[in-house]
């Protein structure tokens, strides 16, 4: 297995390093004799069907996958590679941690650094946004596990949710809990999907939804039992990929353009605000007792 170290040219001319290690031989990952692959990186499990054209990214960053720089790292590199690949038409979004699909951002990301580390975080945080909302490839969200703000991010940017029956695994924007504020494109992606009048309520109070709420406000698409989620995503995928491309990527790229294109547009004050919201000491130190309450929790 080869390792790779290397630089990640952003959007806007601005890099990410990408720190030695964390992608591990992706071309070196076994292929199996019935069209399935395997690559394997530290935090992203890519498995893959090539005779279906379908990949499955499984998040695996323990304890609770929380968007860290690192393995945002580790994601876009994945995310590029399958979108430059024509092999590959849809993809799966999962977790391979047992009851968390994702935290959300990285709170030690956010927390007790310099203002160079929150730009840079930022930026990869805008920069997985954009990749997973314009991807030509059909995205469906098998949503195994609880799903807060930025998990819920993730999944409100595919293009069919589907969301397993526990009542545990919440999902929702709830930043106003942490007394920060959800991003306008996060509240964008929220309002396409729920409508603005139940946008608004949900990011006011930080809401986050049970599976059976979340399906009737329209959240996720669809709610089945746990052990049922992947099944239901391929079958979803299935019928999504019978669709020819061409039309049905120009269609998604009509929806979801401006919105997009939003963000594109304002990319580095966008960047600026986040840079000088975070690092306001009243913010610091609202993060840092959520965190110490989190860590709480369990004594
Ligand atoms: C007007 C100007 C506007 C400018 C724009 C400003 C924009 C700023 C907004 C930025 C947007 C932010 C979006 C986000 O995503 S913020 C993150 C929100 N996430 C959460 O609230 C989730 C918090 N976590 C949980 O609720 C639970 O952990 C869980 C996911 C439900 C899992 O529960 P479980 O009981 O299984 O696990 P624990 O709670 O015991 O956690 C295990 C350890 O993991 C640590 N942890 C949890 N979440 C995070 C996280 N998001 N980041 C970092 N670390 C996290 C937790 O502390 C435990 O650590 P320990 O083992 O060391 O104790």
């Amino acid at each position: 297995m080869a390792l790779v170290a290397g630089r990640k040219t952003f959007a806007a001319g601005k890099t990410l390093l990408l720190r030695a290690g964390v992608w591990l031989g992706a071309e070196a990952a076994a292929r199996g004799g019935n069209g399935a692959r395997r690559f394997v990186s530290q935090r992203v499990l890519v498995e893959s069907d090539v005779t279906a054209g379908i990949a499955t990214i499984k998040f695996k960053n323990p304890p609770v996958n929380s968007l860290s720089l690192e393995f945002l790292t580790e994601f876009i590199i994945c995310l590029e590679k399958l979108e430059n690949d024509k092999t590959y038409r849809g993809l799966i979004l999962t977790s391979d941690c047992p009851g968390i699909f994702s935290a959300g951002l990285d709170l030690r990301e956010m927390c007790g650094k310099n203002l160079a580390h929150y730009a840079e975080y930022w930026r990869a945080i805008q920069e997985t946004w954009l990749k997973l909302y314009l991807s030509n490839m059909v995205l469906v969200a098998a949503i195994n596990g609880a799903s807060p703000a930025g998990g819920c991010l993730m999944a409100l940017s595919s293009d069919y949710r589907v969301l397993a029956d526990n009542p545990r695994y919440r999902i929702g924007l709830n930043e106003t809990l942490l007394g920060i504020v959800a991003p306008f494109w996060f509240k964008d992606v929220l309002v396409n999907t729920i409508g603005h009048r139940a946008a608004e309520h949900a990011l006011q109070l930080g809401l986050l939804f049970q599976p059976t709420e979340a399906l009737q406000v329209g959240m996720v698409d669809q709610v089945v039992p746990e052990d049922q989620v992947q099944s239901t995503a391929l079958s979803v995928m299935t019928e999504w990929l019978a669709i020819p491309d061409h039309a049905r990527q120009l269609t998604k790229s009509m929806m979801r353009k401006a919105t997009a294109d939003n963000l594109i547009k304002q990319r580095e004050a966008d960047i600026q605000n986040f840079v000088s919201f975070v690092s306001r000491d009243s913010i610091q130190k609202s993060l840092q007792v959520y965190l110490e309450k989190l860590k709480q929790k369990k004594h």
